[in-house]
């Protein structure tokens, strides 16, 4: 059985290559606003991610309403645990918390999910997902139980970028936790490209277009945001826009 490249990751590098960097907008199950969020979200995101790193309990019925109303643009899960799963999203990332202390983190939970998204015809996308400080502070740092990479050592993080491209996997998430107080940083993110030459995603503590831009210059291929939107959801256009500049920069 190969692994190809699914409709949804092809249509993601399709995107990458005309327009030079991806904007997700993640969705938390247990938000109270998703509506106004997915008003405009086809407008100015290249996907939607759902998930929550602490248990999500009406994903089924959550993400048919994502996907009644989101019709151009993908769905693509960001399971916390094997319950992030449903059969009515698109696409999984399937992911490996790489620099977690615990095993299930590693290994244990997607593969226990392998057997699942097979079941619900999920394409999986394979990514790293790589805990950076201060994600320690943050909800996904405390249940991941994360070894977390320092901020000062960005080195650090382009190790594991590296390693996750010679085992094969096609993505790294950069993660400084939701709502963290600083994101991952320009430098980090520049080394990690620059060493593995692996698709970079990049989330936590992004709330403005000016830090959405330099993450995207300094090497990102993609940033997510979650919780400034929920806060704002008129926030996405000034994001994208940024994303967008920063990504027709890059192919110049
Ligand atoms: C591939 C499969 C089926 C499972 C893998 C599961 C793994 C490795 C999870 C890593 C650990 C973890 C807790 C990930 C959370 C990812 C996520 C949904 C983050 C978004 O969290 P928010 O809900 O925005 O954070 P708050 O709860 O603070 O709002
Ligand atoms: O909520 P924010 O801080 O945008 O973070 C998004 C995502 O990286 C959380 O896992
Ligand atoms: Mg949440």
């Amino acid at each position: 059985m190969e692994i190809s490249i699914g409709k949804v990751e092809k249509r993601l590098y399709s995107i990458l290559e005309s327009e030079g960097a991806l904007y997700f907008v993640l969705v938390d199950p247990e938000d109270r606003n998703i509506s106004q969020i997915l008003e405009k979200v086809e407008e100015y995101a290249d996907a939607v991610i759902v998930g929550g790193s602490i248990g999500v309990s009406n994903l089924d019925e959550i993400t048919r309403e994502i996907k009644k109303i989101v019709k151009d643009i993908p769905v693509i899960l960001f399971p916390g645990n094997i319950d992030g799963l449903t059969p009515y999203a698109d696409a999984v990332f399937f992911m490996s918390l790489m620099n977690s202390n615990n095993t299930y983190w590693t290994t244990l939970a997607p593969t226990l999910g392998a057997l699942i998204i097979k079941r619900y015809s999920l394409e999986p996308i394979p990514m790293a997902y790589l805990g950076v400080e201060p994600v320690r502070k943050t909800a996904v740092g405390f249940v991941g139980e994360v070894n977390e990479i320092p901020q000062r050592k960005p080195e650090i993080a382009a190790m594991y970028c590296l390693s996750a491209r010679y085992f094969g996997m096609r993505w790294a998430y950069l993660e400084a936790g939701s709502g963290a107080e600083c994101p991952v940083s320009d430098e980090m993110i520049k080394v990690s490209k620059e060493l593995s030459g692996i698709n970079i995603i990049v989330g936590g503590g992004i709330r403005t277009p000016e830090v959405a831009y330099r993450k995207i210059v300094s090497g990102a291929d993609a940033v997510v945001t979650g919780t400034v939107v929920e806060g704002n959801p008129s926030i996405m256009e000034g994001i994208w826009s940024a994303v967008k500049k920063a990504g027709r920069e890059k192919l110049r």
